[in-house]
């Protein structure tokens, strides 16, 4: 029988490298999740998925239980066997896709009312419904039902709503079903507001979760107050627990993140870039749509082992984008994965071996070479 922890392997400074033990599987931190937002990661078969490097993936409960329902994907066996992926699986609590819906929704302090933007139908979210609908998806890790405001906003309207998200924590956590391997994170909420912030973090780690989630961020802020506000809010966090930053981010924002402690990431940037012709690689991005790619024989990446950079050109890839074959999405987002699961592992060895500081400087003198 597992229990849901993660442990500790080598530190460097604020970072840490180590192991998260669920009931699906132990996985390799710091860790980035490919985001499968309707049971599936877009232009991607879970075998290549897998073969990227992936340890974890992220679905969405908003998309998921507007299509198919969650009660049919529970007769089903779970998201688990509704996608064949057999590692952990984060679900989010569809709170932040309510919130971008903008006038179709109507939040009240006990919940969401929300029509569907696939028929109009009429749904309601509370912090009770969205963890009941996680557990009926079998998610490794639940995320709790929360409110992310716009930013900038002003203080008191932020504290007001991190306030009604750390009610609505307290209400997951009573609808929470434990079970052994299985985990609940609470999300800290606070805007850029050091004082909010650890206010969030007290009361959540008072209620008690596997996890914590450091939300909120990545919403227009800009990057310098992100890392600002992950300085006065990680150290807050108890050591022994995993720490997820949602939404985020470039490499360059997840170097950032993993310095000050970050643990785990979910980005759509590698999957939808890869559906936009935009190419990670080690010395910065490519649009391989420009026509200075046309006769280009050299693979994307010469550090790559992925299906695109082992078989085919950035001509070819330029090619397939030039005449809209489905091949062009499904090859650079197998690339962009695979980057940035080659980004993560080098960071974590980087990490255990003691040389974090000389690979993070190597990472971005490298990424500012963009001159291939
Ligand atoms: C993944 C769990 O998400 C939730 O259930 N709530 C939540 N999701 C967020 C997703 C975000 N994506 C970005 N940037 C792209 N920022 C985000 C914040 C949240 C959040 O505060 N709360
Ligand atoms: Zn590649």
């Amino acid at each position: 029988m597992t229990t849901f922890r993660w442990r500790p392997e080598a530190r460097a400074g604020h970072a840490r490298a180590g192991w998260l033990d669920t009931a699906h599987g132990s996985v390799p931190t710091p860790t980035f999740m490919p985001v499968g937002t309707v049971g599936t990661v877009k232009a991607m078969t879970m075998d290549s998925v897998r073969s990227t490097g992936a340890g974890i993936v992220l679905g969405n409960t908003y998309h998921l239980m507007l299509r198919p329902g969650a009660e049919r994907v529970r007769a089903l066996g779970g998201l688990h066997r509704f996608m064949d992926w057999p590692g952990p699986i984060l679900t989010d609590s569809g709170g932040f896709q309510v919130m971008s819906l903008g006038p179709l929704r109507k939040l009240d302090q006990d919940g969401v009312t929300f029509r569907s933007h696939i028929d109009g139908s009429k749904h309601r979210l509370t912090p009770e419904r969205s963890t009941d609908i996680q557990y009926a998806l079998d998610a490794t890790i639940s995320m709790c039902f929360d409110e992310c405001p716009a930013l900038p906003a002003a203080p008191d309207v932020i504290a007001k709503s991190m306030r009604m998200s750390m009610r609505w924590a307290e209400r997951c956590r009573t609808a929470f079903v434990q079970r052994p391997g299985y985990a609940q994170y609470g999300i800290i909420q606070g805007g850029t507001e050091p004082e909010l912030r650890a206010e969030s973090v007290k009361a959540l780690t008072g209620i008690g979760f596997e996890g914590y989630a450091i939300g909120g961020l990545a919403v227009g802020e800009g990057q310098e107050l992100m890392f600002s506000t992950l300085e006065s809010t990680v150290p807050l966090i108890p050591d022994a627990s995993p720490r997820y930053l949602m939404g985020v981010g470039t490499p360059d924002d997840l170097l950032g993140a993993v310095e000050r402690g970050v643990d785990m990431f979910d980005c759509v940037m590698p999957t939808r870039a890869g559906r936009t012709a935009r190419a990670y690689t080690e010395r910065g991005t490519l649009n391989l749509r420009n026509a200075r790619h046309a006769t280009d024989s050299r693979p994307i990446s010469p550090h790559c082992d992925c299906l695109a950079c082992s078989r085919h050109s950035r001509a070819y890839l330029h090619h397939l984008f030039r005449a809209n074959e489905i091949l062009g999405p499904m090859l650079l987002t197998w690339h962009n994965l695979a980057y940035y699961q080659r980004l993560m592992r080098g960071m974590r060895a980087a990490i255990v071996d003691g040389a974090f500081t000389a690979h993070a400087d190597h990472l971005r003198a490298q990424w500012a070479m963009d001159d291939w």
